[in-house]
């Protein structure tokens, strides 16, 4: 497989911002050098490197190298006027349709995890047509997910391991994933996301206009803090085992203002000072053993949010545990989903889709990323293109069908 454009490019500029990143953190370094000492001085504070302590710290880390910073990758990989558009529109517009002033239905459909973005551009492309489609209708997003959280030990996504050989260039990744974000939003296309780490969000400023916090993720306090000061629409989905409470409570949670401790936009500790984010719903995706998107789980989870005083509003994964993971069961879910929107149900807000350029999976070799089928995943299976195209014509109608009555 030739290295695509993208990362050839995304290479150069994380080593270019590498070079910069360890010219700064030795400034940094010799100006603690400088100031500390005195302040232990004043403090009366045990002059530091007495005691032998070179056994107690990292033991288990066998490597800590430098990465590019938020800020850094920003200013050389800025938001076009194209993609601040594209988010600040679908931010809007989506905020309403979960909030109840949009009558549309939000539909995030794209590929379970990206791996190569020369098809990621072509299944944007697909999904603009579709945007011009259905735009009365549908709020159509792309998922543009680059970090995946795993069962067990697994490839983690683009963003960690852009090349899919192992050699894990976390900076090349958090560099091509802006990039191919600011590409599909200059599309017109706006991204969804799974923000699955601490520091990934900040990298992706501006280009993500609805992010999922995972099932395996929803239970998580630095979770629930985090997205209680996105400025994107955020769901929750249900835990792996089915646990529509747990979702709820990460809903109630995330629309609190919290005070929590992470990294300003250099990378360095902060304490950060949040709002809440009104926009938090429950994401229901089914169960190891069964699915939840019934007319009947429905009505469960309006009573079970009715009880906490919160809004009913759900968006339903048509795949993960409502498909059993067999992507043509998706059609079965998008067909149900779509009798119960065009039968008046108002809850339902917005539907997820995973769906590619080609049907179905394959597993990634790492020691061989070249043999991999193009557009075709590399980790849930997917519906493909004509499929999704069916299945988004079904819910415009679904969402017209409701509209009317
Ligand atoms: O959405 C993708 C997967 O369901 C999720 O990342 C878990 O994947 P795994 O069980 O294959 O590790
Ligand atoms: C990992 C995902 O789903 P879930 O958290 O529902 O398993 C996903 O949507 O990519």
């Amino acid at each position: 497989m030739p290295v695509d454009q993208l990362l050839d490019e995304a290479t150069r500029i994380a080593d270019a911002l590498l070079d910069v990143q360890t010219r700064v953190n030795a400034q940094i370094d010799a100006a603690l050098t400088d100031l500390l000492p005195g302040v232990q001085q004043r403090l009366g504070a045990a002059p530091s490197g007495d005691v032998d302590v070179s056994d107690l710290g990292n033991a288990r880390i066998t490597g800590l190298s430098v990465v590019v910073t938020p800020a850094a990758v920003a200013t050389v990989v800025p938001l076009s006027a194209e993609s601040a558009t594209t988010t600040r529109d679908a931010r809007r517009a989506t905020t309403a349709i979960v909030g109840g002033a949009d009558d549309r239905l939000a539909v995030i459909a794209g590929p379970c995890s990206i791996h190569d973005p020369a098809a990621a551009l072509e299944y944007a492309a697909f999904l603009a047509d579709m945007r011009a489609r259905h735009g009365a209708d549908l709020e159509i997003l792309m998922r543009t997910y680059t970090e995946k959280p795993r069962t067990e030990v697994d490839w983690k996504g683009f963003a960690y391991d852009p090349f899919l050989d192992g050699s894990s260039r976390i900076s090349v990744g958090l560099v091509a994933t802006r990039m191919l974000m600011g590409r599909i939003t200059a599309l017109g296309v706006p991204v969804a996301a799974e923000p699955l780490n601490a520091l990934t969000p900040q990298y992706v400023d501006g280009l993500v206009t609805y992010n999922g916090v995972g099932a395996r993720n929803v239970t998580d306090q630095t979770a629930r803090e985090r997205v209680s000061g996105f400025s994107s629409v955020v769901g929750f989905k249900n835990s792996p085992e089915g646990s529509v409470d747990v979702a709820i409570q990460a809903v109630l949670t995330a629309r609190a203002p919290h005070e929590f401790l992470g990294v300003d936009h250099h990378g360095v500790s902060a304490q950060l000072s949040t709002t809440g984010n009104d926009t938090g719903h429950v994401i229901l995706r089914g169960a190891k053993d069964g699915p939840n998107y019934s007319a009947a789980h429905i009505a469960a989870t309006k009573r079970a949010l009715a009880a906490r005083g919160l809004p009913e509003v759900v968006v339903v994964d048509a795949s993960h545990g409502n498909s059993q993971k067999d992507h043509r069961r998706q059609v079965d879910v998008v067909r149900d989903l779509a009798g119960q929107v065009a039968g008046g149900e108002q809850a339902i807000r917005g539907v997820m889709i995973e769906s590619n350029l080609v049907a179905g999976r394959q597993d990634l070799d790492r020691r061989h990323p070249e043999r991999l089928e193009h557009g075709k995943s590399v980790t849930d299976a997917c519906v493909d293109l004509g499929t999704t195209e069916e299945l988004l014509a079904e819910l415009a109608e679904a969402s017209r069908a409701r509209r009317a009555a």
